[in-house]
């Protein structure tokens, strides 16, 4: 399933390059307003709360679950979030699965202030130049999709172009190869990805292998506030919670409830 995830980003965005080669993507880029600083920001606790840094994501769909919720305007939402007090926007791009896109993208960095991810299967430098002409801060680049060496590249590529590295592992072995890269934010993503199962007690094992320095976010599987507090009792600086927030009635009272659980 990662695979045909990453084949079909590659496809779609090779397919986008056809209307904007990559020289004058990376005009685009180089023009754009410098990214925020997210690793310092969310590796800092927040003040007056003992509750984690909560990224909040748009998705609409996922493998998994298939259709979530419509989000007919991303910014909407997003704003929501960031009045709830998320600390970063997460946005899903990928358009074959979890029917996001660019124009996601730009339509929330449009709306907030706080750092913005673009979540994507990025394999590719055109990619991550894409994240930065449509304004994103930071970037995704998963262990398990990439050959190390490409990791690392890529990890570079995004870094001198300003972007944060959400690296997310799902093991002690790919901790260790996200390390090599010099990753400055740890995502670990609790979902296995080949059965799709949840494996919350995942976190606190992998979290004693990151560092002191290095930012641990606890991804996926939160449905309640005190799925929030296991994860920030297990050590997470952030959490980053996708579907209880989308098909929450009230997403802004949510994401409070969630950057309070401690
Ligand atoms: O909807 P959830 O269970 O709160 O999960 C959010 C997020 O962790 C999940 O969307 C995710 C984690 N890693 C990813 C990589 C690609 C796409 C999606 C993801």
């Amino acid at each position: 399933m990662l695979d045909a995830l990453t084949e079909g980003a590659l496809e779609d965005a090779a397919r986008r390059r056809e209307d904007l080669p990559i020289e004058r993507l990376e005009a685009l880029a180089l023009a754009t307003p410098a990214p925020r600083a997210a690793a310092a920001f969310l590796g800092t606790p927040k003040p007056g709360s003992d509750g984690p840094h909560i990224i909040a994501e748009v998705k609409r769909a996922s493998p998994s679950k298939g259709a979530l919720a419509d989000i007919p305007e991303p910014a909407s939402l997003a704003a929501e979030y960031a009045a709830g007090g998320a600390s970063a926007i997460s946005v899903l791009t990928e358009g074959r699965r979890f029917l996001g896109s660019l124009d996601d993208l730009r339509a929330v960095r449009a709306a907030v202030d706080v750092p913005v991810l673009r979540k994507d299967f990025i394999a590719d430098e055109y990619q991550l130049l894409e994240a930065r002409a449509a304004g994103a801060d930071m970037a995704l680049l998963i262990v398990a999709a990439l050959p190390a060496a490409r990791l690392v590249e890529l990890h570079r590529f995004a870094t001198d172009l300003g972007l944060s590295v959400l690296v997310e592992v799902h093991d002690e072995a790919e901790i260790d190869v996200a390390l090599e890269a010099e990753a400055g934010i740890l995502g670990v993503n609790t979902r296995d990805l080949k059965t799709f199962t949840m494996h919350p007690e995942r976190f606190a094992d992998l979290r004693a292998r990151i560092p002191a320095g290095v930012v641990a976010v606890a991804e996926s599987g939160v449905r309640t506030a005190d799925d929030v507090a296991r994860y920030r009792r297990d050590g997470a600086d952030a959490v980053l919670v996708g579907e209880a927030l989308v098909r929450d009635g009230d997403p802004r009272a949510r994401v409070a409830e969630f950057g309070r659980a401690a």
